[in-house]
C-alpha cells in the first residue's frame, strides 16, 4: 500500500471512426454517420477513464487486464470493463474522489449527451454525478481528429486511500 492518502492517474485513448459501427461514448449510443472501430465497443472515453483509474492505483493498463487478443472481450461493453477495473482499484485499497475527462471530437456535438455519460460513469463508479465531469473539444479542423478520422479522450482521476476520512 502507498504511504500517501491520495494518488492521481491519467488516461488517454483514441479509436478510428469508420462506417458501419455504432458510436458509443461514455456508454451512450450517439446517432452519427460513423462509429468507433475496436476489439470491444471502442468506447474511447471509458477506456481513458479505465486507464486513469488503473494508473492511479499502480495496476498497469487496460490492455494488461483486458487483452485485445482475448475473444472474451470481442464486442465487450466497456462499462463492464470499467466496473471490473474499479473493483480491482478498490481491492487494492483505493476509492474514487473525482474524475475529469475531455473528448476530442470534431463531430458530433457531445454537449447534448454529456449528462447521460456522466450518469452512466457515476453509476459504474458508485459516486454521485457531482464527482464526474465530461468536457468536449473539437480539434479546430486540425490533424487526424480534425479530419474526423477518429475520436480521442483524456481523463484524470483522484483516488483516496480507503482508510482515510473523506472529509478533512
Ligand atoms: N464535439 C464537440 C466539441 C465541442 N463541443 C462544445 O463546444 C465548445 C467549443 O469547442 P471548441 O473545440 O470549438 O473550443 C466546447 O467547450 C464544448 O462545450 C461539443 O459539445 N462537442
Ligand atoms: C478494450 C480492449 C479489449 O477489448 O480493446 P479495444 O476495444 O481495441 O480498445 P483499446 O483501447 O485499443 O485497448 C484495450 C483493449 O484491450
Amino acid at each position: 500500500m502507498s504511504p500517501f492518502a491520495f494518488r492521481i492517474g491519467q488516461g488517454f485513448d483514441v479509436h478510428a471512426l469508420v462506417e458501419g459501427r455504432p458510436l458509443i461514448l461514455g456508454g451512450v449510443t450517439i446517432e452519427h454517420s460513423h462509429g468507433l472501430k475496436g476489439h470491444s465497443d471502442a468506447d474511447a472515453l471509458l477506456h481513458a477513464i479505465t486507464d486513469a483509474l488503473l494508473g492511479a492505483a499502480g495496476l498497469g493498463d487496460i490492455g494488461r487486464h483486458f487483452p485485445d487478443t482475448d475473444p472474451a472481450f470481442k464486442g465487450a461493453n466497456s462499462r463492464l470493463l470499467l466496473r471490473e477495473a474499479y473493483r480491482l482499484v478498490q481491492q487494492a485499497g483505493w476509492t474514487l474522489v473525482n474524475v475529469d475527462a475531455t473528448i476530442h471530437a470534431q463531430q458530433p456535438k457531445i454537449g447534448p449527451h454529456a449528462g447521460a455519460m456522466v450518469a452512466n460513469i457515476a453509476a459504474d463508479l458508485c459516486v454521485t454525478s457531482a464527482e464526474v465531469n465530461i468536457k468536449a473539444k473539437t480539434n479546430e479542423g486540425l490533424g487526424h481528429l480534425g479530419r474526423q478520422e477518429g475520436i480521442a479522450a483524456n481523463a484524470v482521476v483522484l483516488l483516496r486511500a480507503l482508510d482515510t476520512p473523506s472529509q478533512p
